[in-house]
């Protein structure tokens, strides 16, 4: 289980984003192809990871949880929750701020009501701040959060509350090693 995505690690570019070494992988960045082998492997073990009972919707935030939300959408029927980086505006919206190690902004959650029941997917938890400001944003509106699961995790952030991951990742200045896999 999971050779597509831990080669795809394995082999992944390090670039500098400031003092952060950011890891470029199709998975996290769509770049430089995102092959369908790689998307089922992910959506599949996600399947078998998460607590989808009752659940009502899934959320995930704009940009690079959106392949991973729609794939898993697709696998289980469950209605699919974009968190968008710009207002709407419209009756209900959420907005929080998000930080990540390289970037900051605010993050808007519409779709999300008390009553619903949802997951939270994403595909990469680092510093825990996009995730911190999700559940944040999703409390706010009285809904419950059934599960929480990344692709990737490359820190050891406690985001408050169970965070389940495919894989652990330790990122160097030069490469990418896997180091623990959920399954
Ligand atoms: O644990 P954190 O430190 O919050 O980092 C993880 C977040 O970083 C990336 O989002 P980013 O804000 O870079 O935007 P993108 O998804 O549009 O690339 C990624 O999609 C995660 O959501
Ligand atoms: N692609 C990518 N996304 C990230 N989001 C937070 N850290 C990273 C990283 O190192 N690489």
């Amino acid at each position: 289980m999971l050779e597509r995505l831990i080669h795809s690690l394995e082999t992944s570019p390090i670039m500098k984003r400031g003092e952060y070494n950011y890891f470029i992988n199709p998975i996290t960045d769509g770049v430089p192809l995102l092959e369908p082998a790689l998307l089922r492997e992910i959506g599949c073990a996600m399947v078998r990871n998460l607590d989808l009972k009752d659940v009502d919707k899934i959320v995930v935030c704009e940009a690079m949880g959106i392949h991973i939300g729609v794939a898993f959408s697709m696998m289980t029927d469950i209605p699919l929750v974009v968190v968008r980086k710009r207002p709407y505006g419209l009756p209900g919206e959420v907005a929080v701020h998000q930080a990540t190690g390289y970037s900051k902004g605010e993050l808007y959650l519409n779709g999300v009501a008390a009553g619903d029941r949802v997951v939270i997917i994403d595909d990469v938890c680092s510093t825990g701040g996009t995730l911190r400001a999700l559940v944040d944003a999703i409390e706010q509106t009285g809904a419950e959060i059934a599960d929480i699961c990344v692709v990737i995790s490359r820190g050891d952030e406690d985001i408050g509350r169970p965070l389940k991951t495919l894989v652990k990742i330790e990122v160097s200045e030069t490469q990418v090693r896997v180091v623990d896999t959920c399954l």
